[in-house]
């Protein structure tokens, strides 16, 4: 891998005697993780299953360590939601953001979700996630997989964070700044970031960074959790951003991050100041464990912060008649949808619990998306044969991965079952895949054809 000539000398500057083994890290293959979803499987009894070997990833108690012939992506049980995959030093940002269900959190640079579902999975679906993507285009993938791994309390917004920050003041407990940045340490993952690298794009990052922090400062509570991560080694958008940040808002303090296998404290000395408490962040290096290049902050706000009221959000569907949901839940459910209903163009959701009201922020999926009120009948959305619990749905075709019948689901083709039951939940060995319709012996493909795949 050719690297950038001002990117070598800096780096050698800045490790001295560690820069040969650093160097030499670039020789070697990039690990590659996944990280079981809770919401769907343990972790243990992932293990029992596994159709590839797998092998435990230290500081992530969901994260395993995979070889890329086994392909996972290509797996039923990836369609089925069973585990994200992603980068495994990735995976410790939201470790250290320990996330506890009932909690208001918000991730504002989230697509494509890494960190989002795995805060998703610590939260079990209960209190409010609101996970943010500035792209219009990003925030579609976010939002899939969000769906597909089955969460239910988040709201996915498309905002910028200054928008957000606006409504959102003083709101959550725990806020993710995982940050856009010049993605140094993840060369070796995408050599193709290689040829965007300049001093100018770091010191562009760098900007961008303190913008992205005020606008998280303004929407954290008092006593609130901000976590600020990212994918690269330049001292400019780590240390030194973390510093000025603190010496702006004096009541921001950083905290501990407890160092294990391999993960290093931050460096005091690459900041300005070579203030101690800079150490406390956190370094994950690839010559020193088997993952990419990140650093991590945590903070605590001590100020009072004021908090601007937010309605609870009403239900927007009690003007409409939705008999034609409340048929298809008696049928195919055997739960009552409890929660605050949102209706927009037809399509309805369930919000997440005590969900603010989102007048005036660009909410793509405000909740979980039940489906569409089609001229009489209702149609259920994808998101809906992932969001519920197994039990929750009456009808099942059940595919086995010992024939091939799964392929052809994948692929949008339709099934002989023999039955006429209508709305049927397909799973692969009990895992939902997603909806089919069976009328007179034959199940009709409700796989999203967006999502369709041709598995050989
Ligand atoms: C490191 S990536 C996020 C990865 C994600 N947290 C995950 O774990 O999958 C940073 C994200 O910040 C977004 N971004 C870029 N410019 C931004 C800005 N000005 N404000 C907020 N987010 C921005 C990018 O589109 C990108 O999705």
């Amino acid at each position: 891998m050719q690297l950038p000539e001002d990117f070598i000398n800096r780096m050698k500057n800045m490790l001295q005697d560690e820069a040969e083994a650093f160097f030499a890290a670039y020789q070697d293959d990039k690990a590659t993780g996944l990280r079981i979803n809770p919401l769907k499987i343990s972790a243990e009894s992932f293990k029992n299953i596994s159709p590839f070997p797998i092998e435990n990833i230290p500081f992530c108690s969901t994260g395993f360590y995979y070889n890329p012939a086994d392909e996972p992506g290509k797996h039923p049980y990836h369609q089925a939601g069973l585990y994200y995959i992603q980068e495994p030093s990735a995976m410790f940002v939201a470790e250290v953001v320990n996330a506890e269900p009932g909690e208001r959190i918000l991730d504002l640079c989230a697509a494509p979700g890494g960190k989002s579902t795995q805060i998703a999975g610590a939260m079990k679906n209960q209190g409010l996630l609101v996970t943010n993507e500035i792209h219009p285009k990003r925030v579609k993938a976010l939002s899939e997989n969000i769906e597909r791994l089955g969460v239910s309390n988040a709201i996915v917004t498309n905002e910028s964070p200054d928008k957000l920050a606006k409504h959102f003041q003083g709101y959550f407990d725990k806020i993710v700044v995982d940050a856009p940045c010049s993605g140094e340490g993840m060369f070796r993952k995408d050599p193709e970031a290689v040829q965007y690298w300049s001093q100018e794009h770091v010191n562009h990052c760098a900007s961008l960074q303190k913008d992205i922090l005020e606008s998280a400062y303004l929407m954290l509570k008092s006593g609130g959790i901000l976590v600020y991560s990212t994918c690269t080694f330049a001292p400019e958008e780590n240390e030194q951003t973390i510093e000025k940040f603190i010496l702006k808002h004096n009541d921001m303090s950083l905290l501990p991050i407890a160092k294990m296998h391999g993960i290093s404290n931050g460096k005091s000395e690459w900041s300005g100041s070579n203030s101690d408490t800079l150490s406390l962040t956190a370094r994950l290096w690839p010559h020193l464990l088997k993952g990419e290049g990140h650093f991590i902050a945590k903070l605590q706000k001590n100020g009072e912060t004021i908090e601007r009221p937010i309605h609870i959000a009403k239900d927007t569907s009690k003007k409409t008649n939705i008999n034609d949901y409340r048929t298809f839940e008696k049928q195919t459910l055997d739960i009552n949808i409890q929660q605050t209903l949102h209706l927009k163009n037809n399509q309805l959701y369930a919000l997440p619990d005590s969900c603010p009201d989102l007048t005036g922020i660009k909410a793509v999926r405000p909740g979980l998306h039940l489906g569409e009120l089609k001229k009489n009948r209702f149609e259920p959305n994808h998101a809906l044969a992932h969001g519920l619990p197994i039990d929750a749905y009456k009808h099942k075709v059940d595919l086995s991965l010992t024939d091939d019948s799964w392929k052809k689901y994948l692929r949008g083709e339709t099934l002989p079952t023999g039955g006429d039951r209508g709305w049927c939940i397909v799973t692969i060995n009990g895992f939902p895949l997603g909806w089919g319709k069976e009328v007179k012996g034959t199940l009709k493909n409700f796989y999203p054809k967006g999502l369709r795949v041709h598995v050989k």
